[in-house]
């Protein structure tokens, strides 16, 4: 029998991030959750945010124990990590996290008939609000698939797409809150230059793109109806609408998805 409902190959940002939400969620005890990682501080990190979880610097300590395998290494190190990871009797269920990495990939370098899954999440599954898309191998079940979606659900939401759908996926929501704290950093910055303290400034600006989002997904209006909503005739908000369309604004978070859904199809190509 396995040993760890959860294990975690990597326990860097992404991993202790989809760890502690799914602690908070009550989908496992930290006691059921192991992780390995080759640098000592990332593991007194994990186990400091996640007291009584398993840390390891062996990878195989954790492959072989676990009945979910999620793989939370970068990119750049899959292919030497998949080399050298011997999977238990009854094998894992084995989840990548790695953006750019295709399943054909993952498959080829793990034992023949593995169950894979190709994830993408993102940070905020922290704090329940996570925002993932996912896609199954050649041999994932139905099954496997259902323990993918609780998981992800227990975190935030998810959505089942195309494997080639993944890149996409990584450009908006997985990278997407980098974005968005450049965005917040913005907002206060010009708080602050209109004679608002710095403190005040990132409060209101944070709390201002937390309520916009929430609007967008409790009222379910289209975000051009709720901008209108705010911007009145000869009003403040057209005048700053009007300076960031000369800004080019949209065009440029677009290219932004762009650029990092591109990137992650090159990663895949690696
Ligand atoms: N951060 C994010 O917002 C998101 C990240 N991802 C994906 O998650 C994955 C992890 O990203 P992130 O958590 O940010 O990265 P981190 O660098 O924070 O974590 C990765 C960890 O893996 C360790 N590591 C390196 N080699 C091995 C190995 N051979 N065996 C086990 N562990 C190893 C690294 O150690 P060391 O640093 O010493 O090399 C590091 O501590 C990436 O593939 C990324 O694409 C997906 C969605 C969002
Ligand atoms: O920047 C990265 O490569 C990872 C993948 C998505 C978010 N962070």
């Amino acid at each position: 029998m396995p040993q760890y409902k959860y294990g975690f190959i990597g326990a860097g940002r992404m991993a202790s991030a989809l760890a502690g939400g799914l602690v908070d969620a009550g989908l496992a005890a930290a006691s059921e959750i192991a992780a390995s990682d080759p640098n000592a501080e990332v593991r007194q990190a994990f186990a400091e945010r996640l007291p009584g979880a398993h840390l390891h610097g062996d990878n195989a300590a954790v492959s072989r124990h676990a009945s979910m395998l999620i793989l939370a290494v970068k990119p750049q190190v899959m292919g030497a990590v998949l080399g050298n990871l011997p999977l238990g009797e009854s094998a894992p269920l084995v989840v990548s996290i790695a953006a750019g990495v295709p399943i054909a990939k993952l498959e080829a370098g793990l034992a023949e008939g593995t169950h894979v899954v190709r994830v993408m999440p993102n940070t905020p599954a922290l704090i329940g609000r996570g925002a993932s898309g996912f896609s199954g191998g050649t041999h994932a079940t139905a099954d496997d698939l259902a323990s993918v979606l609780q998981l992800l659900e227990a975190v935030g939401i998810a959505f089942e797409v195309p494997e080639s759908l993944l890149d996409a996926v990584t450009g908006l929501s997985g990278s997407g809150p980098a974005f968005v704290y450049t965005m917040i950093e913005a907002l206060s910055d010009g708080g602050v230059l209109a004679g608002l303290p710095r403190a005040v400034a990132h409060q209101l600006a944070a709390q201002t793109v937390s309520g916009a989002a929430a609007m967008v997904l409790e009222t379910g209006e289209h975000p051009a109806l709720l901008r209108e909503a705010v911007a009145s005739p000869g009003g403040t908000t057209i005048a700053g609408l009007a300076a960031l369309e000369q800004g080019s604004l949209r065009s440029t978070v677009i290219g932004a998805v762009k650029a990092a859904a591109e990137r992650s199809q090159q990663l895949g190509r690696n």
